[in-house]
């Protein structure tokens, strides 16, 4: 697998034993446009990785892949391998559904379901037939997410009616009730006000030991202080509007925020284009 990671960078290429993820020579397309070409990096297990780059450089688009959430998108075609704990998740006798509930995500916008605060949390495990207690695992679940406190008097009350930033922590809860190895969070914290954002950092980072975490975000101090490794996209040099989003550099977030002599990943990290 070619492993493309920047020279001086900190960061040793992750083999198939400390890596969760291995990409390999991945490219994504839509019809026939090519939203992400030839990306190779790997993601090591219990960290945050970033990803980081332009609008349209293909960051959402590899994360939905990361778990065949682009077998939902009309048009959408993977090629290359995404291996997950060494098994191409592209094999066609892999189910995309089971590698869906193994590989948990979370969303822009928080998104519970509209039904109770409990039942929210109870969904997942009550759907794989989950066979111990219940609330204990509730209970657990909400505590991890840091939400417990906030709601537990009102277990009973539709998830939809407490703030944005509980909502998140809410889904958060729901997405590690059923014990994903893989958290993959889209922009988690855009639709929330700065101390609910902060909240959920504080809790990316304490996940951080028991999950392997994946963020896309537009907000690079957040990507400075979430994260462990950070991937850099952007679109490929030339003209025109098509033009295919590729991984610039990937290297620890220390690397990439102060010590690149990429000048494209610079110029992004520096404010002077993107
Ligand atoms: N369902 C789709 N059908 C066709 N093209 C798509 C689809 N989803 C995304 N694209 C295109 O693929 C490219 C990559 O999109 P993607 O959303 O992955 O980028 P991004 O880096 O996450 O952008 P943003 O930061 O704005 O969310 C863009 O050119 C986008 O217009």
């Amino acid at each position: 697998m070619t492993v493309q990671e920047s020279t001086g960078s900190t960061v040793s290429p992750a083999g198939a034993d400390d890596a969760v993820f291995e990409i390999d020579q991945v490219s994504v397309k839509y019809g026939s446009f090519t939203a992400l070409r030839d990306v190779s990096f790997a993601i090591a297990r219990n960290e945050v990785t970033a990803f980081i780059g332009p609008s349209g450089c293909g960051k959402s688009t590899l994360l939905r892949s990361l778990n065949r959430m682009n077998d939902l998108v009309p048009g959408a075609s993977v090629d290359g391998e995404i291996r997950f704990n060494g098994e191409n998740i592209y094999e066609s006798d892999i189910d995309g559904g089971e590698v869906r509930r193994r590989i948990g995500m979370v969303f822009q916008r928080p998104n519970p379901f509209q039904m109770s605060i409990y039942d929210n949390v109870a969904f997942g495990p009550r759907l794989n037939g989950y066979k111990g207690n219940m609330d204990d695992l509730v209970e657990q679940s909400l505590r991890r997410a840091g939400l417990w406190d906030e709601v537990y008097k009102k277990l009973k009350e539709s998830g939809t009616a407490i703030s944005g930033g509980q909502q998140q922590r809410l889904c958060i809860a729901r997405a590690i009730a059923v014990e994903p190895e893989v958290l993959l969070m889209d922009e988690p914290c855009s639709a929330l006000d700065p101390i609910a954002t902060l909240k959920i950092e504080d809790l990316i980072r304490e996940l951080a030991g028991s999950f392997s975490i994946v963020i896309v975000t537009h907000n690079m101090q957040q990507a400075a202080r979430v994260s462990d490794k950070t991937a850099f996209f952007s679109v490929e040099d030339g003209d025109g509007d098509r033009r295919a989003g590729e991984l610039v550099e990937f290297a620890s977030t220390d690397y990439i925020f102060t010590k690149t002599t990429n000048k494209r990943t610079e110029d992004y990290i520096s404010g002077r284009f993107g």
